[in-house]
């Protein structure tokens, strides 16, 4: 076994925000690496997926959840039961605000249920996307969201052009408790790697479609192995779910062509993913009503 350095330090962090305030790009931005999944859509991480920084003095596991919004079906409470229980596990906490967006009443709302969760959990106030602003609005930005709660710290960082992101990293990792690592090292997630293949499956599904759509997609790995007598290709079956017929051309296209550029899309990053190449068999079914059905729910991993 390696020893341990003394002063390390390893523990937990999340992300917290509104929709696309830039959590799950921040995630990858600090880990290095693609692991928790983004897009132009709001709400589409559904899983509690880690991303792990190692550094030579700690170990810092961000959980990413997905934003905290008003429940309206079955598995909007399903998501808020979520974000509670990561808020009051986790070491510290890191709330995201967009620079070109004013701090409003949606942010706010999370600062309220932030305060009853995690009293002694320290909250970081991060102002994200700061390349898309000029400094004196990120420098307005600051005061505005001083005011929203009681920061253990507050900085402004910048996920696409790596802005500030090493000094959040040290601002987490100063507030995890010392300890030995949690993770093996070279580990980046420990989500199972079908969740994450579902994830980017579901992604490019997303990619392009109507505002409606998103909470009508899940998508389920069925299958993935190795092709017999090949060491070079991994057959992976997969259903992407919708909620109504109606909704099975947006997803499929004119001749199935849609579903073919999912499929493409999909498969190059499924290949980065696994480090290997892919057979796809990508199916659309149609499971009514997912959303306010437990039964459903469980079944499609929720
Ligand atoms: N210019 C710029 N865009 C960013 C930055 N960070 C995120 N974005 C963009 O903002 C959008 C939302 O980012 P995500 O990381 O998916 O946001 P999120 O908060 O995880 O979203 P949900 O999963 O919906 O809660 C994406 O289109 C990102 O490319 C940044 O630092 N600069």
């Amino acid at each position: 076994m390696t020893s341990t350095p003394d002063g390390f330090r390893s523990g937990f962090s999340c992300f917290v925000g509104r929709p696309n305030a830039g959590k799950s790009t921040l995630t990858n931005a600090l880990v290095g690496s693609k692991v928790a999944i983004t897009s132009s859509k709001p709400q589409t991480t559904r899983h509690t997926i880690r991303g792990i920084v190692h550094r030579p003095d700690a170990q810092l596991v961000i959980v990413d959840t997905p934003g905290l919004h008003r429940p309206r079906t079955l598995l909007g409470q399903r998501l808020n039961d979520l974000v509670r229980e990561t808020w009051s596990e986790v070491d510290v906490v890191g709330f995201c605000v967009p620079a070109d967006q004013t701090v409003g009443p949606g942010d706010r709302f999370i600062a309220a249920e932030l305060a009853k969760v995690a009293k002694r959990t320290p909250v970081v106030g991060i102002i994200t996307k700061t390349d898309l602003v000029p400094r004196d609005r990120v420098a307005e930005q600051l005061l505005a969201l001083q005011d929203v709660m009681d920061f253990a710290e507050l900085v402004p960082v910048s996920a696409v052009d790596g802005f500030q992101v090493g000094l959040l990293s040290d601002l987490l990792v100063q507030r995890l408790p010392e300890g030995m690592p949690l993770y093996p090292e070279g580990e980046l997630t420990d989500e199972p790697e079908a969740t994450l293949v579902a994830e980017l499956i579901r992604e490019a599904a997303l990619e392009g479609v109507e505002a409606e759509l998103p909470h009508s997609i899940a998508v389920v790995v069925e299958e993935m192995r190795p092709r017999e007598d090949r060491d070079d290709l991994i057959d992976v079956h997969a259903n992407i779910f919708i909620e109504r017929p109606s909704q099975k051309p947006i997803v499929i296209g004119r001749g199935g062509e849609r579903l073919r550029q999912v499929g493409t899309k999909a498969r190059g990053h499924i290949e980065r993913l696994l480090g290997s190449r892919i057979y796809l068999d990508l199916h659309v079914k149609v499971a009514k009503e997912w959303q306010r059905d437990p039964k459903q729910l469980r079944r499609l991993g929720f």
